[in-house]
């Protein structure tokens, strides 16, 4: 054979799994669901080096046992957040298997909101989605990672984009008032597994957002940096964050072919190309 295996590493990805708990009022008979809905990723590395170069299937946890998995442990432990079940999966294999020296798992959840008051009826309009990254070494911590994707935000005044690089492809005016649109994602890691998720998730997001709506961006930049320093000043037990903050032009209509004036208020907007604004920042 020519080569060597260098690496492998295999699992079930997209292992969609809901859940709902059903606790009885304690002052009424009727029961007043919860639901919650994850799609996980399991990747396992380890002792299977002989099923790629032997054929020997021995050590092998099939792919279809990895997505029970999933099931099963989604049945005896609570939900709470996508950090513990994806705490609870990566632990599972590491007890289960000797031969697996690294578990992954990847969750991201669709957040189900109540219907109005309704005990069993939910909608998810909502557009921000919560994930979660586990990954245990062997005899090493879990390292903890959770974020979002898709938290749609825009401000309509209070931004501009001036003093940038003059060359030759430049067309670009300077502006001091645009409308400044992004669909952000976000992943932090924890210096530890034993903080607060839940509590740690809705300080980053509502510091996130604050920070946002709190300054004159003179770019995407400056306002990620912004954002992020207020997520780390909001939780100690974050180590970094890396946002990602794609700017979803809206571009100023140009209407002067119809003897109609524009005054910031009507835009093209285009999804396509996009400005792709990333940073990571770590606690010093
Ligand atoms: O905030 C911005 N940062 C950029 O780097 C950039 N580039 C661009 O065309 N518009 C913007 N806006």
């Amino acid at each position: 054979m020519a080569g060597y295996l260098k690496h492998q590493c295999y699992g079930k990805h997209n292992v969609r799994v809901s859940k709902v708990r059903r606790p009885r009022q304690a002052a009424s008979k009727e029961e007043q669901h919860e639901f919650v809905e994850l799609s996980v990723n399991v990747e396992l590395e380890g002792d299977f080096d002989a099923a790629y170069t032997d054929g020997d299937n021995r050590s092998i946890v099939a792919t279809d046992t990895c997505k029970n998995t999933v099931y099963g442990v989604a049945k005896n432990h609570s939900i709470d957040c996508p950090e513990s079940f994806a705490l609870a999966v990566a632990q599972h294999f590491m007890e289960s298997y000797a031969h697996v020296s690294r578990c992954r798992i990847a969750v991201s959840e669709r957040v189900w909101k109540r219907l109005l008051d309704s005990p069993h009826c939910f909608s998810a309009l909502d557009s921000l989605k919560p994930t979660a990254v586990v990954i245990i070494e062997r005899g090493s911590a879990p390292q903890v990672t959770a974020g979002f994707e898709q938290l749609m935000i825009a401000k309509t005044t209070e931004s501009g984009f001036s003093d940038f690089q003059s060359g030759e492809f430049r067309s670009l005016a300077d502006t001091e008032d645009r409308i400044l649109a992004s669909e952000v994602s976000a992943d932090w890691v924890y210096s530890n597994a034993k903080a607060d998720f839940s509590k740690d998730r809705q300080s980053v997001v509502s510091a996130l957002l604050t920070r946002f709506t709190d300054h004159f961006s003179r770019s995407v930049q400056e306002t990620l940096y912004l954002m992020a320093q207020a997520a780390l000043d909001a939780c100690a037990d974050v180590q970094s964050i890396t946002l990602s903050m794609p700017n979803k032009h809206h571009l100023l209509a140009d209407l002067s072919a119809f003897g109609l004036e524009n005054e910031n208020e009507v835009f093209c907007v285009t999804d396509e190309p996009f400005g792709y604004i990333e940073a990571t920042i770590e606690r010093e």
